[in-house]
């Protein structure tokens, strides 16, 4: 069930720079965990975060609605490009499962299709980029909100390089969802509605946002997972530096109906 939370379970801290393009050949070259650049800096005993730094992680958040396919092409790019994945909600189902302080209250947020509050994702997320050995890093299903895209850049200090949006119709959403088969306590009629809601309200604006810097990659959805990873998800990473060495699967892919979008 937790497979897609790929490091290990050690606690710790994190944070990066904004701009993030050069981190895997500075680590490289220095020879740096990246850890060694989120070093912890006290700011008041309940919130840790990081100075800026000069190097940063490859950082690509990806988005879309519950049931969109965010996770199994996240899996298709690990596989292929050799990225860490982080799925916000794998590591909240990792803490009602551990039963932490905060597992039966995200139990409650996620049975009801709610958010939970952003310090407590972005502090699992920054134990998570803290004790990686890796400098390329897939964020799927944050930032949900406004609200935790702001806690991201205050307690990580680090902007995504990419932001991937599976754009995918409701009732496709509803019948995956539906027929997801995983045992999820949110994969049933009532919750999902809620979901959607959710995510029409609250994570409309993240989807805004990153467009109008340029960031955002729109994905149609609508297909075979092969099909949705080699047309669309493939050109994309294919075209950034860092994952030339690491490319796998067909390497003649070109960029296509997937080009960057922005406001301009
Ligand atoms: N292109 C596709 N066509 C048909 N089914 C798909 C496709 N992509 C994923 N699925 C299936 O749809 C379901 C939802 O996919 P997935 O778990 O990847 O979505 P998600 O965006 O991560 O959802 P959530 O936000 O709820 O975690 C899964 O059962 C998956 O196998
Ligand atoms: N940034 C996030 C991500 C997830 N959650 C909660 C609410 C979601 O409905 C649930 C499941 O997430 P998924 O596996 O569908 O990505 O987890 C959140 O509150 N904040
Ligand atoms: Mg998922």
């Amino acid at each position: 069930m937790w497979r897609r939370v790929a490091s290990s379970l050690s606690p710790m801290i994190s944070s990066s720079s904004s701009s993030s393009r050069s981190l895997a050949l500075n680590q490289a070259a220095s020879g740096l965990k990246l850890g060694e650049f989120f070093s912890t800096h006290m700011i008041n005993p309940e919130e840790r975060v990081s100075p800026p730094k000069e190097k940063a992680p490859f950082i690509t958040f990806v988005l879309g609605g519950p049931g969109s396919g965010k996770g199994t092409q996240c899996e298709k790019i690990v596989e292929t490009f050799g990225l860490q994945h982080l799925s916000a909600g794998d590591l909240l189902r990792r803490e009602i499962a551990m039963n932490t302080k905060n597992g039966a209250t995200i139990l409650n947020l996620i049975k009801d299709g709610k958010i939970v509050p952003s310090e407590v994702t972005v502090k699992l997320i920054q134990k998570e980029l803290e004790s990686s050995d890796s400098s390329k890093f897939l964020i799927d299903g944050f930032p949900r909100t406004e609200e935790n895209r702001v806690a991201f850049e205050r307690i990580i200090r680090a902007d995504p390089d990419v932001v991937l949006f599976f754009d995918c119709p409701e009732e496709e959403m509803v019948t995956r969802v539906l027929n997801r088969n995983q045992g999820r306590i949110d994969d049933n009629i009532t919750t999902m509605k809620k979901r959607l809601k959710i995510f029409n309200a609250l994570n409309r604006p993240v989807i805004d946002y990153y467009k109008n810097k340029g960031k955002l990659y729109t994905i149609n959805a609508i297909g075979t997972v092969d099909d949705i990873f080699q047309q669309h998800v493939l050109p994309i990473f294919n075209s950034f530096e860092q994952f030339k060495e690491s490319r796998h699967v067909n390497p003649k892919s070109t960029i296509s109906s997937s080009l960057v979008e922005s406001s301009s």
